[in-house]
Parts: structure tokens; C-alpha cells; sequence
């Protein structure tokens, strides 16, 4: 692997006393690569992703020991704005959440914080992050009404347009496709594929097909700790641990 992107060194989470989540976590992540978090559920997939973007810092009472490098940097110094790491490193949830506003607006939001006012630049942006989101030519002749008239999966690519727009360097997916019907999985899943030309990805899925086909990298994760973490074509066909090879084989989880 080339320098990575992201580096997690042994890092340790809880949700409080007593409720340790993750433990000595230690993952690098390529560059302009998917990398899939496999796992049961509990595992602490989730609380690894929300680690990456700090948004696991929102709930109370969370301590978080050891560090993530991005782009050789600590996330956790004091000259990181969180909000700022946000915007570089952007995030998806498992149910589309677009904003009760205009297809149009939903896109321009994260622009329009980041202080972007001109209408021509706005809608080069929008238009750019609807066609990356392979979701352009069902509404560009529409792109006024509410996005809740979307389908899900039509909502779920809206959501990962208005992730794009701000050009993120990361993108992490939580289960992204895992309220959609599978048209719209699969969708999604050709959109992953032809994402990581322009951005790192991390998706988190419950899906074994689905982390084999997208991902180039593959983590197992069982009781927040990562068991094997390889190329997905290894961990897939010739995984080194037997817990591994459980779970892929779906003997647990
Ligand atoms: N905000 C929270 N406060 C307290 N405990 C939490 C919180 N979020 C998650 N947990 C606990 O942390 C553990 C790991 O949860 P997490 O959501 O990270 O796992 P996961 O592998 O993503 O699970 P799933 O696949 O079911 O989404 C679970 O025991 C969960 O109950």
C-alpha cells in the first residue's frame, strides 16, 4: 500500500464507565480505495466510521484513547476544526436523510455554508455532484420540488451528491444501501465503484456480497477489535483466522 490516507493507531473507545467498544484498533487506509468494515452487529463498525469524522465525539460521555492520523496529521490536534474534518471527510447514513428543502437545495447546503454565493457557481456544483451521483438524469428537469418526493434509493444518491458537493477527500458510508430495494443496492454499489476514482472510501456493511464486490480492502471486525484486515480477494477466499472465515461463511454473526 502506498501512503495512506488515514492511519488509526490503537485506538480505544467507551460510551462510559464500563462500556469499552473498541480496543486497540489499528487499520491504514489507501487512498482512492474502498475499504469495507465487515462484522455482527455490535461489533463496533458504526463507532469506528463515527470515529473518523469525530461525529462520535457528539455523544456524551464518549473517551476515545490513541490516534488517527489523516493525511499524516492527528484529527484529534488542536489546530483541527471539527467541522472542517467534516467537510473533508464526509459521511452517508444507513437511511437516506435529505433535508426538508428542494432537490436543488439539499445539493447547495453544504455549499452555501461554506459561504458560496454565486448562483452560476452554485449550479455548476450541483450539477456536477448530480451527475457524480449518477442521479442527474432522473432530475435535472425537476430539481425545484421537495426531495422527499425521491425514492429512497433516488434519496440515498441525492444524500451522496450533497456528501460530495463540498469535495470531501474521504467518504465513509454506513450501511448505505441497506434500506433499498436491489435495483437500488445495486445502484449504489456501481456508484461506489466508480466514486473511488476521486475519493477514499469507507462503507460499512452487513452485506458479505455486497463487501466483496465493491471493496478493494476488507476488515473483519468481531467485539471492537479488528480480527484480519487484507485485500478483499484474500480475506474472501483465503482468510488467516478461523473466527474470519465463520463469519464469511456465516457460521456466526
Ligand atoms: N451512543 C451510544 N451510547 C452507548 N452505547 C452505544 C452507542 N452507540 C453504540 N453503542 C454500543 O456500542 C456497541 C457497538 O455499536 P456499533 O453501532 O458501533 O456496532 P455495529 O457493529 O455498527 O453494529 P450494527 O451492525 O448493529 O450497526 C454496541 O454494543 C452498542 O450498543
Amino acid at each position: 500500500m502506498s501512503q495512506p490516507i488515514i492511519e488509526i493507531k490503537d485506538l480505544a473507545l467507551s460510551y462510559g464507565p464500563g462500556r469499552a467498544v473498541l480496543n486497540n484498533v489499528q487499520l491504514s487506509l489507501e487512498r482512492n480505495a474502498v475499504t469495507a468494515i465487515i462484522g455482527a452487529s455490535g461489533s463496533g463498525k458504526s463507532s469506528l466510521l463515527r470515529c473518523l469524522n469525530r461525529l462520535v465525539e457528539l455523544t456524551p460521555k464518549v473517551r476515545i484513547t490513541g490516534d488517527i492520523l489523516f493525511e499524516g496529521e492527528s484529527i484529534f490536534g488542536a489546530r483541527i476544526d471539527p467541522t472542517v474534518l467534516r467537510q473533508r471527510i464526509g459521511m452517508v447514513f444507513q437511511k437516506p436523510n435529505p433535508f426538508p428543502m428542494s432537490i436543488f437545495e439539499n445539493v447547495a447546503y453544504g455549499l452555501r455554508l461554506l459561504g458560496e454565493k454565486s448562483p452560476r457557481v452554485l449550479q455548476e456544483k450541483v450539477e456536477q455532484a448530480l451527475i457524480a451521483a449518477a442521479l442527474w438524469d432522473e432530475v435535472r428537469d425537476r430539481l425545484d420540488v421537495q426531495a422527499a418526493v425521491l425514492s429512497g434509493g433516488q434519496q440515498q444518491r441525492l444524500v451522496i451528491a450533497r456528501a460530495i458537493a463540498v469535495e470531501p477527500e474521504v467518504l465513509l458510508l454506513d450501511e448505505p444501501a441497506s434500506s433499498l430495494d436491489p435495483i437500488s443496492t445495486l445502484r449504489i454499489e456501481e456508484l461506489i465503484y466508480r466514486l473511488k476514482q476521486n475519493f477514499t472510501i469507507v462503507v460499512v456493511t452487513h452485506n458479505m456480497q455486497q463487501a466483496a464486490r465493491v471493496s478493494d480492502w476488507a476488515a473483519f471486525m468481531h467485539d471492537g477489535t479488528i480480527v484480519e484486515y487484507d485485500n478483499t480477494t484474500t480475506l474472501f477466499t483465503n482468510p488467516r483466522e478461523v473466527r474470519t472465515e465463520d463469519y464469511i461463511t456465516g457460521r456466526f454473526g
